[in-house]
């Protein structure tokens, strides 16, 4: 069948019915793209689940929501951690009784500050980043709820800091052996050796 056979009509709905699929499949895309980002960062609305999660488990300090919320303002916020992930993670520091700890990439201080408001008022984060621009912002939030004085922010690639804080670390470890298995300290420690010997 040639293209003159084809009527005009069917010839004009065919195109329409392309050029739909490829917009929607590029909008669509788009859209999605968007979505997964919003699902971390946003309030969930589009994911049942997590909807759940952050109405009945979130327990977020005022001072943390408003720094999420600066943060989403940045154009670089994908890079924040999202605040479930950090309320789980602090969670496990709490445990552990953690007072010292180390954040490698601090970005805006969402998790930073959140380990901070977990620790003892002798509790100290070694706060590691090279960029004063992202850590400028965190550090009123940090300062407005009143655990600065826990946080050692450490302006250098991480990996310079952890030279000269792994024995601050180590001393942790010694506590841990006391608190909690001879695999926790073993595992811990193999971490550091394979971080300290990058
Ligand atoms: C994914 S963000 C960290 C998110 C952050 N933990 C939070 O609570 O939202 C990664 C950060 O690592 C920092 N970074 C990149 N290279 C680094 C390095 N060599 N040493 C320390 N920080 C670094 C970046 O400046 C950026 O702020």
């Amino acid at each position: 069948m040639s293209l003159r056979t084809v009527s005009r009509e069917a010839l004009v709905g065919s195109i329409t019915l392309g050029v739909v699929f490829i917009v929607g499949y590029v909008f669509g895309k788009k859209k999605s793209s968007r979505m997964s980002l919003s699902k971390s960062h946003g309030e969930g609305k589009e994911n049942p689940l997590l909807q759940y999660v952050l109405n009945h488990s979130m327990r977020e300090h005022p001072v943390l929501k408003n720094l999420r919320l600066r943060t989403l303002e940045d154009s670089w916020s994908i890079m924040m951690v999202s605040c479930e992930q950090s309320q789980f993670m602090v969670n496990l520091a709490k445990l552990i009784k953690t007072k010292k700890a180390l954040e490698i990439g601090v970005y805006t201080g969402y998790n930073t500050l959140n380990i901070a408001l977990s620790l003892p008022d002798d509790g100290v984060v070694v706060a590691c980043d090279v960029s004063e621009e992202y850590t400028n912002i965190g550090k009123p939030f940090w300062k407005e709820a009143g655990v600065e004085q826990k946080i050692d922010l450490r302006i250098q690639p991480a990996l310079k800091t952890l030279g000269t804080t792994t024995s601050l670390l180590l001393t942790r470890l010694e506590h841990l052996t006391l608190s909690s298995s001879m695999q926790t300290k073993l595992t811990m420690t193999a971490t550091l050796k394979s971080l300290c010997s990058c």
